[in-house]
């Protein structure tokens, strides 16, 4: 059996519990991951998928259900060590680049690997090895404001693979691109995915985005289907 690198089972969201404005979002949510496997989360807007992202990296709590992440049920370990498999093991990426803006773009594909414990001159080599490989080492020293949109991205794909992890997610990553430079964009982040046999869940709103992926699911009324 194929390792499973995400496994959601049960997850339930409500925001505003018990008030007149509870939004109930997620009604159970179930989807495993297997290892390698790319997987494209199609989903009308509002209908929580930033919220279902956001509990399977780690960075939002659901009301019930089980996040098992590379084998690690999250909900039996301590906030430490949900920090710290969040760090070695998930990738997030967002539609805005979300980049620091007073550190190079070298920095910020290094901060992460400094977190995790990284030596300064190991971080740096993983840094410029990773831009290196989406074709931005003329752009390391330069900051977020002296980039393009595209640029910006692809140095937060760098950021989201720096720590080596098994799990990337991504919220919309190329939906703030225009076409041309979000098909260009995604093709980087493709061929980077598969040659670090990664898994991922990449929400988009592209079919186009959606067909060169493995797999569909669809977030509908609470739940997720296959697509
Ligand atoms: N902190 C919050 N408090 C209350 N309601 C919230 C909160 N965050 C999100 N919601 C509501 O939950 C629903 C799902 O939000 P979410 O951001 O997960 O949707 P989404 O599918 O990512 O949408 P989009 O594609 O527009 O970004 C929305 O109706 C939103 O208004």
């Amino acid at each position: 059996m194929s390792e499973i690198v995400l496994s959601l089972s049960g997850i339930t969201k409500t925001y505003n519990p018990g008030k007149p404005a509870a939004v109930e979002v997620l009604r159970g949510v179930n989807l495993e991951l297997p290892r390698g496997q790319v997987v494209a989360l199609v989903a009308p807007s509002g209908s929580g998928k930033s919220t279902l992202l956001h509990i399977a990296g780690l960075l939002d709590e659901a009301e019930s259900g089980q996040v098992v992440i590379a084998g690690q049920d999250a909900g039996r370990l301590s906030d430490r060590a949900r920090t710290e498999i969040r760090r070695a093991e998930v990738g997030f990426i967002y539609q805005f680049h979300h980049l620091l803006p007073e550190f190079t773009a070298l920095e910020n594909v290094m901060l992460p690997q400094l977190a995790n414990g990284a030596s300064g001159g190991a971080a740096k080599a993983r840094a410029l090895e990773l831009l290196g490989r989406v074709g931005l080492s003329a752009r390391a020293g330069h900051r977020p404001a002296q980039l393009s949109g595209g640029e910006a991205q692809r140095v937060a794909f760098c950021r989201a693979l720096a720590n080596g992890p098994k799990l990337l997610l991504a919220d919309e990553p190329t939906g703030n691109l225009d076409p041309a430079t979000s098909d260009q964009v995604f093709g980087v982040l493709m061929e980077i995915v598969r040659e670090t046999g990664l898994s991922a869940l990449i929400a988009t709103h592209n079919f186009e985005l959606a067909a060169r992926m493995d797999r569909v699911v669809k977030l509908e009324n609470g739940v997720v289907t296959e697509g």
